[in-house]
């Protein structure tokens, strides 16, 4: 029997809607007590480089306040590094970043720069951190991530959710190549609940994590209906 598949919501675009006026509301960390107590199986947030949503306070709120796994998306940098080595998530998600970005664009480059990220990769797991790498569905990254010993990919579903032909026998291949090297497979980034029943049928993938549609669709229907709904769409999904 397949394990369920986890739901992260990521929180990001609540900060984004607070920070537009520079003020406290509304709060990155009560919407995501709400979407744990709505039944996220974890929280994930993007420390941007730029700060430009979740900043540091925000970050070592979720720690200390939401009583479930918390996700943080970060550059590969030293400074983060180091922030993720002090606050000691549950996880880590390793992300490209470019400061012009709207948001992120492809996965990051393992096999570019396996060097870099190998020791990072090993300074996050001599911490306890769980250690993922946020990559395109491609074979070669895929294998450069399984070489740097981090226990999971998150496939990028970006080209996917972009109606990109092929792109989810990419998936559905990557998610294979994974599993096979003992990697834990996750997926994300622009997932909706028109668009997320394809992805949660690949049967190697454990988590999805899903943010700017849900806190958009939030808007209307509030956070623990589009919780529970995304819940139920993956759900139905995963039986087949
Ligand atoms: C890596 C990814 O796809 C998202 O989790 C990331 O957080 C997107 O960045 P923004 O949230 O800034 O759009
Ligand atoms: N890693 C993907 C994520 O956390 C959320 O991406 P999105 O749903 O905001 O596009």
């Amino acid at each position: 029997m397949r394990p369920a598949i986890r739901l992260g919501v990521n929180i990001d675009h609540v900060a984004t809607v607070r920070n537009a006026r520079g003020g406290q509301h509304p709060d990155p960390v009560a919407a995501a007590l709400l979407a744990v107590q709505s039944g996220a199986d974890g929280i994930t947030a993007h420390l941007r480089e730029d700060r430009r949503h979740i900043r540091d306070t925000d970050l070592e709120r979720l720690r200390t306040e939401i009583d479930a796994p918390l996700n943080m998306e970060m550059a590969a940098t030293d400074e983060m590094v180091a922030i993720a080595q002090a606050l000691r998530p549950h996880a880590c998600c390793l992300v490209p970043e470019r400061r012009e970005e709207l948001t992120t664009e492809g996965g990051l480059d393992v096999a570019g720069q396996s060097d870099a990220l190998t020791p990072k990769v090993h300074a996050l797991k001599a911490n306890g951190i769980r250690v993922s790498l946020f990559i395109d569905p491609d074979p070669t990254q895929i294998a450069a991530a399984a070489a740097t010993g981090a226990q999971v990919v998150e496939l990028h579903t970006g080209a996917y959710a972009q109606g990109r032909a092929g792109e989810l026998e990419r998936l559905q291949r990557a998610a294979t190549q994974a599993a096979s090297l003992g990697l834990e497979v996750h997926a994300g980034h622009g997932l909706t609940y028109e668009n997320v029943g394809p992805v949660a049928t690949i049967p190697q993938i454990r988590e999805l994590n899903i943010g700017h549609f849900l806190i958009g669709q939030a808007i209307f229907d509030g956070l623990p209906t589009v919780i529970a709904t995304m819940q139920a769409h993956i759900s139905k999904a995963a039986e087949h």
